[in-house]
């Protein structure tokens, strides 16, 4: 870094939101309205050629759309007539059944600590009262504002409230060719003072009037912000920190400064050090996809599986909804939620609070995940406990005191774990050992 690189802050990332543990992603915008990508099941993969134009993400609509003889081309023109734009569909959002405190209230109700809605994705239209642009959300469509309301709602229901930002793109405002492929995504964009003040001002709006909990930002931030000097980068963190004390940010700035590191649809192999967070959806698309069906959607099962996967590799999981253009939310995606927080309300000491063990789980043998609660107590969480009886690992045998929940567990002298009946249908069982 030059000697004029300004210097970021290092900064812990707090114990609020590494003792949360599970938040809700939402990704609810004009993408939401058309709300349609080639539906992709679990393991399905398409030739990387076809990367973009059969992108996956409904929310990459926009870009999509503009993809000469993509599916969504095609979906559009049969939809809305060859001289609707997407941009045309702003005025068609009317948002009619959307309601910001029953959304709010399942999230906390399904487990969630905290929740981060889109502000402005690569579309570049604003979800708040913004004075930067007219493409909002205040100005067209639902003529709300939505991000007010959510961040209103989130802490009426107990949430920390986060926002996302799409910091390298912005369709709206940029007039490159469509992003076909990788290298499109990283120089189909815009780096120039001029955009670098416009990113900063609108961030700088959402800072000051919702001091968000997390700063969410994606992919990249223009590099022109990224020397000292106004409309920095530096200056915006700097400006942050001092409005939220207790603020994290991702790392997803193109800068050596972050707080929690980010997996999409990826998790991480062992149990790093650092504070990271597994984001997904609950089918193949982060926008809500009127094509995906349950066939489509991670399991129940799966997703208990995944939250206790991640956090006992000392992660967050930051798990997406996507709300219909007209605010409700696919009856689908809520009935898995809801499951995973019948989970969590069963077994919040496995979860919440907790830190990773020195490993997360067996390389060979039963299928166990490890968490360790404040009081030193080890959880020892069993995904499937209908495949019956385990064994215990040698370095936790003979340690007294084991019981699943109410009643003491049964312990073999080789280690055998018996699993009882009642347990057995559950996503995961969790063994609890008193601190050694
Ligand atoms: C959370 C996801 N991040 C990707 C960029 N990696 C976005 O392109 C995608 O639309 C979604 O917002």
């Amino acid at each position: 870094l030059g000697e004029d690189a300004p210097r970021y802050p290092d900064r812990p990332v707090p114990d609020w939101y590494r003792d949360a543990k599970f938040g809700v992603f939402v990704h609810w915008g004009l993408y939401s309205v058309a709300g349609w990508a080639p539906p992709r099941r679990p393991g399905e993969d398409v030739p990387v050629e076809l990367e973009y134009s059969h992108h996956q993400y409904a929310e990459w609509y926009a870009n999509t759309l503009r993809i000469p003889g993509s599916p969504t081309a095609a979906y559009h023109e049969s939809s809305f007539g060859v001289g609707t734009s997407y941009e045309d569909l702003a005025d068609a959002w009317t948002a009619e059944r959307y309601d910001p405190d029953g959304w709010m209230r399942l999230f906390a109700a399904c487990g969630a600590r905290y929740v981060v809605p889109t502000a402005k994705h690569h579309d570049g239209f604003c979800l708040w009262d913004t004075a930067t642009t007219g493409f909002s959300s205040v100005h067209r469509g639902p003529r709300r504002d939505v991000v007010a309301e959510l961040a209103g709602a989130a802490r009426s229901a107990g949430l920390r409230f986060g926002l996302y930002y799409s910091g390298a793109l912005d369709w709206h405002v940029s007039h490159f060719p469509p992003i076909r492929s990788l290298t499109d995504l990283f120089t189909h964009r815009r780096n120039d003072p001029a955009f670098a003040r416009h990113c900063f001002e609108q961030v700088r709006e959402l800072v000051e009037a919702h001091r968000p909990d997390v700063l969410w930002n994606d992919i990249d931030w223009p590099d022109s912000a990224k020397a000292a000097g106004p409309y920095s980068l530096a200056e915006l963190f700097e400006h942050y920190y001092d409005l939220v004390p207790e603020g994290v940010v991702n790392d997803r700035w193109g800068v050596p400064h972050l707080g929690f590191r980010t997996r999409e649809y990826r998790t991480e192999t062992g149990t790093p050090a650092w504070a990271w967070e597994a984001t997904r959806g609950l089918g193949a698309s982060f926008g809500y996809n009127r094509a995906e069906d349950d066939t489509h959607l991670i399991d129940a099962t799966e997703l208990v599986h995944l939250l206790v996967d991640t956090v006992a590799k000392n992660g967050n999981l930051l798990l997406n909804i996507s709300p219909r253009g007209d605010g409700s939310l696919p009856e689908a995606q809520v009935a898995r939620l809801r499951e995973l927080g019948r989970w969590l309300a069963a077994h919040p000491d496995a979860v919440y609070g907790t830190r990773p063990w020195h490993r997360h789980a067996e390389p060979v043998g039963a299928p166990l995940r490890y968490t360790v609660r404040p009081d030193g107590t080890l959880n020892v969480i069993a995904l499937d406990p209908a495949h019956g009886d385990f064994r215990l690992p040698a370095d936790l045998l003979g340690r007294p005191g084991a019981h699943w929940g109410e009643g003491a567990a049964e312990i073999g002298p080789d280690g055998t774990v018996v699993i009882p009946e009642a347990l057995r249908h559950l996503p995961a069982a969790v063994l609890t050992l008193p601190p050694s």
